[in-house]
């Protein structure tokens, strides 16, 4: 990001000042005169619950939308965008909440996609000044999901845009990833460049905000300077009620354990926790999903999985922490099918799964969440009603043919309702859904499996405002509690405390030993694991634990799961020194 003049008269000059702006698609009014200003040498943190508009104030500034009415300055100037190409001419940069990579390429291929003059002296530049380092020779199709956000970041900055828009940009980042792009955002603002922020995180809000807007139903609800928004004034800005009434677990989950005025809260946590309840003796299978010696090699023989096991018992919810790149984007591809493990064996109830089919795996009982849910969990093009009966159409057909679109109608809309899905109608294409609306069509849909044995959800919360966290978190509890087995991938550790009966750490491709999460100390305990600490003797500790399982084959092996393709590893990323 490049210096800002500071001369005092600049210094006045907003960076970007939005008057009146309306955009609607269709009858919904998605942005209701929404006017807003960005201050130069500031982070302006667009907040709101999902569906509120955010991201299409976004594409607006981003010139690849148009409002119906209103206008926009750009330092002072009549800045009308048209299309992307404009907003770039204007030194706009954005990060978006979908990936813009393309898979097969590597990183380096990928940056000079941009055609920038100078990319090497760019690079390093943004390497030196911002801290982000990337590996240029690596496949972005095997990078996990936070590596590739950060990529997209440093396309962001190696512009050297005057003005930065981050779409909900540390869904998908570990802490210290998150920690990095904060401190990012600070400097650029601290060096006179502007930021807009949109997160659903009130403690990242906090740390680095210094305005806010709060958007509702695509008008503006409030906002201002932070110091004087405390998080009991943001809260019932952005979800219409109190932050008292928030479950307690929620608190970390969006930052508010961040919140000097709220961490009363905190200290409340593991009054809703959920019980592990008795199995009944019909559970299938000793336990809903047992892992066993998992390995998965790169094609230079480094192990992204080495010999990871793990078991979740009925009606028990586990949680996988770690850093990123340790393995846990391996474990939910392996259990997703996309990846097929070079040795080891998965195990739903009594089925093997290891090299199912995915119909084969729905069939065990297997519920998925993907990490990249965008590409991996639903299809844009299709309707909402047949995204979330993907793979379960056949219920929909008469005489065995034709589909009965007003039954699926019937049942597409009872979900949207149960599970606070905004959408026009199940007829309305997924891509016309807010991110976080997304997400909850392939929660609802994963959740929905009968029989559910286990449902294996990475990020579940990713994207959710704080209302839909509360949801989904009494959901797992739910299943939990109707005999599933539940195994959260997280990096929120907070939310990880709060929700799960056991913690278990993945470092460089193993599973620790699990950690009771409310033992006095799991959070220094899981801390220390994650960096590494006694992982060996803990890894070592927990292999005897799960014997290798005697199973049944899945009811059709006919079409055996495609071996993945050959893919480079990555190395795990070194550890942060404490
Ligand atoms: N291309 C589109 N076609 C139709 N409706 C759309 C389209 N894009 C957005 N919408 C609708 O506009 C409204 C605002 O969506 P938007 O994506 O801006 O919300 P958001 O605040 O970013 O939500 P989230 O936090 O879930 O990402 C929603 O009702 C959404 O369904």
């Amino acid at each position: 990001m490049r210096a800002r003049p500071a001369s005092p008269a600049a210094a006045r000059v907003p960076a970007l000042e939005i008057r009146r702006l309306t955009k609607s698609f269709g009858a919904v009014r998605a942005l209701d005169d929404v006017s807003l200003v960005v201050e130069s040498g500031t982070v302006h943190c667009v907040l709101g619950e999902n569906g509120a508009g955010k991201s299409t104030l976004c594409h607006l500034i981003g010139g690849s939308l148009a409002p119906d009415t209103g206008t926009l300055r750009l330092y002072g100037k009549p800045y009308a965008p048209r299309r992307p190409a404009d907003a770039l001419a204007a030194e706009i940069a954005m990060v978006h909440q979908h990936f813009s990579l393309v898979p097969t390429l590597t990183v380096g291929e990928n940056l000079r996609l941009l055609r920038l003059p100078d990319l090497a002296r760019r690079v390093d530049r943004v390497a030196d000044e911002y801290g982000l380092t990337l590996d240029l020779g690596a496949r972005v199709a095997d990078l996990p999901v936070g590596v590739r956000q950060r990529v997209e970041i440093v396309k962001a900055l190696l512009r050297e845009p005057r003005l930065l828009l981050l779409d909900e940009p540390t869904g998908v980042l570990d802490p210290v990833g998150t920690e990095a792009l904060l401190k990012t955002c600070r400097r650029i603002a601290d060096r006179g460049g502007a930021v807009v922020l949109i997160t659903h995180k009130l403690g990242e809000v906090a740390r680095t905000g210094d305005t806010a807007t709060v958007l509702r139903g695509g008008r503006v609800a409030g906002g201002g300077p932070l110091a004087e928004l405390p998080a009991e004034r943001l809260v019932p800005l952005m979800i219409g009620r109190s932050a008292d009434s928030l479950d307690p677990a929620l608190s970390g989950t969006i930052g508010l354990t961040e919140l000097t005025e709220l961490t009363e809260l905190t200290e409340l946590t593991g009054s809703s926790m959920s019980k592990t309840p008795q199995a009944p003796a019909d559970r299938p299978g000793p336990s809903a999903l047992r892992v066993h010696a998992l390995t998965v090699r790169g094609t230079d023989g480094t192990h992204a999985l080495d010999g990871a096991s793990l078991e979740v018992g009925h009606g028990e919810i586990v949680g996988v922490a770690g850093v990123e790149g340790n393995g846990q984007s391996e474990l939910l591809a392996v259990l997703g099918g996309s990846r097929a493990p070079d040795e080891g064996t998965v195990a739903v109830g009594d089925t093997d799964i290891t090299r199912a089919t995915p119909r084969q795996r729905t069939d065990a009982g297997l519920g998925v969440v993907p990490e990249d849910r965008h590409h991996d969990g639903c299809v844009p093009a299709l309707s909402v009603a047949a995204n979330l009966f993907l793979g379960r159409l056949g219920q929909f057909r008469r005489a065995g043919l034709f589909l009965d679109r007003r039954a699926m109608r019937r049942a597409a809309d009872g979900v949207l309702t149960a599970h606070d899905i905004r959408a026009e109608g199940p007829d309305t294409p997924m891509s016309a859904l807010s991110g976080g609306n997304q997400q909850k069509v392939v929660l609802a849909r994963e959740l929905a499996l009968d029989p559910l044995v286990c449902l294996a959800a990475a990020q579940p919360t990713r994207g959710l405002d704080v209302g839909a966290v509360h949801a989904v978190h009494s959901r797992m509890r739910e299943a939990a509690a109707r005999g599933a087995g539940v195994l959260v991938v997280s990096s929120e550790l907070d939310e990880l405390l709060a929700l799960c009966d056991r913690v278990v750490v993945a470092y460089r491709g193993r599973l620790s030993a699990p950690v009771d999460p409310h033992e006095p100390a799991a959070r220094e305990r899981i801390g220390r694991l994650m960096l590494g600490a006694a992982a060996e003797d803990s890894a070592r500790a927990s292999a005897p634990t799960v014997a290798a399982p005697t199973l049944t084959a899945p009811a059709d092996p006919a079409t055996p799961a495609d071996p993945a393709p050959p893919t480079e590893a990555i190395t795990p990323p070194t550890p942060p020194t404490a």
